[in-house]
């Protein structure tokens, strides 16, 4: 696509509530209706009619802290997602599964599963886990460190890859005369012997409509921005200022084009929570209202888990005790941790101000204001080299993203930023990416 017509691309990353952390509380916000799967069809038909490139889920094998406070429950993705495909025709479906904790022939079948139920809609965000106490449900003594999972990510991948290429395209024959199902000199073993995975292969399905789901990834830290640029085609990632988003995308595309990948097949796209009002000020008493549910004994965990700081019994308003935090290497999300940090260098908040901060999307970036600013927002990051697209976060739901979707989309629609009709049925040519070909195609014809 040329530069002229680029165009973004956006995801509705689903939260059961919405992405404020006190959105359950909030009265139009549907909680009880979490475990309904209509909810969801229903949520991926009106992105889908908004013509939006994919629903994204996060996820996490483990329950967040203070449930007692939170909604933060966590569903099996691809199991939703598969419930959701049969509800819809177009839309990108993108779960988030842990290279930590999975294992690669098995989540390699479950989203090349996905893939094919859908016609080529799967994305695959690959994630290594920043929560450390998954490790104690998987009975490993503790969560290996940021360095080895991301080794063991890359060979995750790789085993995951070479499963998903191991049939080539035209291995399903399926000549009934002829008696002949499948052509099994076009179907590979990949005998993948490695420090972390010994993966004989072949696969047990034929090859996706995608050729391989596409490769989402999420943790922005050094060894993730090196993990990405290597092998993901879409980004996740959070950014409170424009010159951090600039400097990520800029890393990013460089790094991709230093290994000889075209930085144009890598789609840029960071987190936004949009407060919408019809005037700065309705916008902002918005924001405010969230605020007011917020439960500090929550976010209180919540700033723990992203600085490793416990502040339960300080004062709130007192400031923010800076010197207590440990900067000698976080073992979680590294990225999020020194988010936080240069929020408090550069704002210098009070406890509750800087939760209340945090409340809106975990640090995600909360764009507030008028339909106009955010369209205005939006295209700036779009144009200056931050983002080729959002994962947009309603702060709750239903409202928030109908809000989004009938006050911001036409804005972006009528500055030629996005499209009005989708011109391909996979995700791939959502993102405008290219089809991969096996690895091993034209190995059995030049064998033979
Ligand atoms: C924007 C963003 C979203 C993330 N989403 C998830 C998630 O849904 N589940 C999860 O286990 N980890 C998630 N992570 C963290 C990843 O697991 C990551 O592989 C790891 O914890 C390290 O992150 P880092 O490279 O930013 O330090 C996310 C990280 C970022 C930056």
């Amino acid at each position: 696509m040329s530069s002229s017509n680029r165009q973004l691309s956006l995801n509705l990353f689903i939260y059961p509530g919405g992405h404020h952390e006190a959105a359950w509380r909030y009265p139009s916000s549907a909680p009880e209706r979490a475990f309904d799967i209509t909810y969801y069809q229903e949520l991926a038909r009106r992105a889908e009619a908004a013509k939006f490139d994919a629903i994204f889920f996060a996820d996490g094998p483990v329950l967040a802290d203070n449930i007692r406070y939170s909604s933060r429950f966590r569903l099996e993705p691809l199991t939703w997602l598969s419930a959701i495909a049969a509800a819809t025709s177009r839309i990108g479906l993108i779960a988030t599964s842990s290279t930590t904790y999975y294992e690669p022939y098995n989540l390699a079948r479950l989203f090349a599963s996905l893939d094919h139920l859908s016609g080529g809609r799967a994305g695959w965000n690959i994630v290594t886990t920043g929560a450390a106490q998954a490790s104690a449900n998987f009975g490993y003594p503790e969560q290996p460190n940021h360095a080895e999972r991301y080794a063991k990510a890359a060979e995750f991948v790789d085993v995951v890859t070479k499963l998903w290429d191991s049939w080539e395209d035209d291995a399903l024959v399926i000549d009934k005369d002829a008696g002949i199902f499948a052509d099994d000199e076009k179907i590979h073993a990949i005998d993948h012997v490695g420090p972390h995975f010994r993966v004989k292969g072949p696969f047990n399905t034929a090859r996706s409509p995608q050729g391989r789901p596409v490769y989402v990834q999420a943790g922005s830290s050094d060894d993730g921005r090196s993990f990405a640029a290597r092998y993901a085609e879409a980004i996740f990632t959070a950014h409170q200022t424009l010159i951090s988003a600039q400097r990520f995308y800029a890393d990013i595309k460089h790094q991709a084009a230093g290994l000889g990948r075209n930085p144009d097949h890598i789609k840029i796209l960071p987190g936004i929570s949009p407060y919408i009002g019809s005037t700065e000020a309705e916008a902002q008493r918005l924001f405010d209202e969230f605020n007011h549910l917020v439960q500090p004994a929550y976010s209180l965990g919540q700033l723990r888990n992203m600085t490793g700081l416990d502040l339960t019994g300080h004062d709130l308003d007192g400031p923010f005790p800076r010197h207590l935090i440990d900067t000698s290497g976080p073992n979680g999300v590294a990225s999020r941790f020194q988010l936080v940090v240069d929020i408090i260098d550069r704002e210098k908040p009070t406890i509750r101000q800087l939760i209340n901060r945090l409340a809106g999307a975990r640090g995600h970036y909360v764009s507030i204001g008028t339909p106009e600013k955010i369209a205005d927002e939006i295209q700036t990051w779009f144009e200056t080299g931050a983002a080729d697209g959002f994962n947009i976060m309603p702060p709750w739901l239903t409202g928030g993203f109908d809000a989004f979707a009938g006050e911001v989309l036409p804005l972006l629609r009528k500055r030629g930023l996005f499209r009005e009709e989708y011109a391909g049925r996979t995700l791939r040519d959502h993102f405008d990416l290219p089809r991969p070909d096996s690895i091993f195609s034209g190995v059995a014809r030049a064998s033979a």
